[in-house]
């Protein structure tokens, strides 16, 4: 396979910003120093770009059935928007609701991937119902897929929610076999009695989806969580933290000691929740869970984010049509599909809001978009950063590029854009999957299934690498 030298970039890590060349030979990096010497290499003029670790979005749902119907993007539009915007691995959802053994959901959501993922992947394994069975099923399955991630829920009453019982024993299951266990913390069952309350007084609108789950609600099952695991010894991860009380949970626990990530997503730092309230029916456009808070939240999520007490950014990707099937929820707010379209524009927005803005440094949002995620679910250094032996997953990123976002030019299967109209500075212009290139100036060259399945070790995530992370 011919070599390639990246040159004339700046290269930025989640610890450096330096000016070297990058040799990569097959998919791997094989050198990073300055006037490398390598005639037969294709040359990649990077001259006023960055060059970043493939981002690294570790909270993605890919054609998952969810709320009576189906995301909108599947493994091939939402992988190819995903490397447009930067991103070169995603670990997706494997949904085991409803299945008797947990390895025919693997199989399943390999199935779904295989042939069309043009980034490289891997699954978290969802846990709603564990019985004698899957319990015994779990560390095996775990250890033979490379999965070192499981996820619960304590919401969605009607679909995914875990009692506490099961929640524990995720713990206890992650204790013992060194997985991290990711948790959706919001109290299921009183947003369900806050929500038939509102709509039996007629509250139908999409803004009642917020107001049925006010952060306190979340504040308490992240502090459940927090406890529950602690008891077990095992290490926990927040998904999608959005507001005050949680954060604040997340860093007394911290303080204390206790293994406790948490991340957040690019929404609840720009958006507010004034956009549910949006004339007629465009509030649905921006329902999803955690909802959005008031504007009031987003600076103590940039903090904790800039103190490491959050480490990590997903999109939270679950699109579905606005057109389309947003539209269930006409008449009543609790039907509309939970979810948003983010899997794009993640990077971008975390760069231009943060880096641009002053708000974090440019090895922070590394952190934050790659390295932190490749460090907590095992993937570091094979991915997440830029050096010798590591994956050639490279982007190579233009800061001086400004761009409106707009459903009219983005790559996502969904027919709007949570951010449209938000002006970004900065854009990935070519992005390398190990050592190919996937976009090249702006269009897509990879190729359908070009993506590969990357097992993970147990025991060479979180709890290896907590100092690491804090680092
Ligand atoms: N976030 C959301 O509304 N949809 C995806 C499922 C989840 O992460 O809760
Ligand atoms: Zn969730
Ligand atoms: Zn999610």
């Amino acid at each position: 396979m011919k070599k390639k030298i990246i040159t004339g970039g700046t290269i930025a890590t989640a610890t450096d910003v330096f000016k070297a060349d990058i040799l990569i030979e097959g998919e791997k990096i094989v050198q990073i120093g300055v006037n490398l010497d390598a005639l037969e290499a294709e040359v990649i003029d990077a001259t006023g770009k960055y060059v970043f670790p493939g981002g690294i979005d570790p909270h993605t749902h890919l054609d998952m059935p969810f709320n009576n119907t189906v995301t909108d993007d599947d493994w091939e539009s939402g992988t190819v928007a995903a490397a447009f915007g930067g991103t070169t691995t995603i670990l997706d959802f494997c949904l085991t609701a409803g299945e008797t053994k947990l390895s025919d959901a693997v199989e399943k959501w390999h199935k779904k991937a295989e042939g069309k993922a043009v980034i490289d992947y891997g699954f978290h394994l969802m846990i709603s119902d564990l019985n004698e069975e899957t319990e015994k099923e779990l560390p095996l399955l775990l250890e033979q897929e490379g999965i070192t991630s499981v996820k619960v829920f304590m919401a969605y009453a009607k679909e995914f929610q875990a009692t506490d019982r099961t929640l524990f024993k995720a713990f206890k299951i992650g204790k013992e076999t060194g997985a991290i266990v990711m948790v959706h913390c919001e109290n299921g069952s009183v947003i369900d009695e806050l929500v038939e309350e509102a709509i039996a007084k007629g509250n139908t609108a999409p803004i009642y989806h917020a107001l049925t789950r006010p952060p306190e609600v979340e504040g308490e099952a992240t502090k459940r969580a927090i406890e529950l695991a602690h008891v077990a010894g095992a290490t926990l991860y927040v998904v999608h933290v959005t507001c005050k009380e949680a954060v604040d949970e997340i860093i007394k626990a911290r303080e204390k000691g206790y293994n406790v990530y948490g991340e957040t997503c690019p929404p609840y730092l720009t958006l507010d929740q004034t956009l549910l309230a949006k004339p007629g029916f465009e509030g649905a456009k921006y329902v999803w869970s955690p909802p959005l808070r008031p504007k009031s939240h987003q600076e103590p999520l940039w903090n904790a984010l800039k103190a490491k007490q959050l480490q990590t950014i997903g999109s939270d990707q679950c699109s579905f049509n606005f057109n389309g099937k947003k539209q269930l929820g006409l008449n009543d707010f609790s039907k509309i599909p939970n979810g948003g379209p983010f899997i794009e524009d993640r990077f971008s927005v975390l760069y231009s809001e943060g880096v641009s803005k002053g708000r974090i440094s440019i090895n922070d949002f590394v952190d934050m978009i790659s390295t932190s995620a490749a460090k907590i679910f095992g993937l570091f250094p094979q991915k997440g950063t830029i050096a010798v032996g590591s994956d050639a997953d490279i982007v190579i990123f233009d800061p001086n590029i400004k761009r409106t976002i707009s459903a009219e030019t983005h790559h996502m299967n969904v027919d709007y854009n949570a951010f449209e109209g938000l002006e970004v500075t900065g854009e990935p212009v070519s992005v390398l999957l190990r050592g190919e290139f996937i976009v090249k100036d702006k269009q897509f060259v990879g190729a359908l299934g070009g993506g590969k399945y990357i097992k993970r070790q147990l025991g060479k995530g979180a709890l290896s690498t907590l100092e690491a992370v804090s680092n």
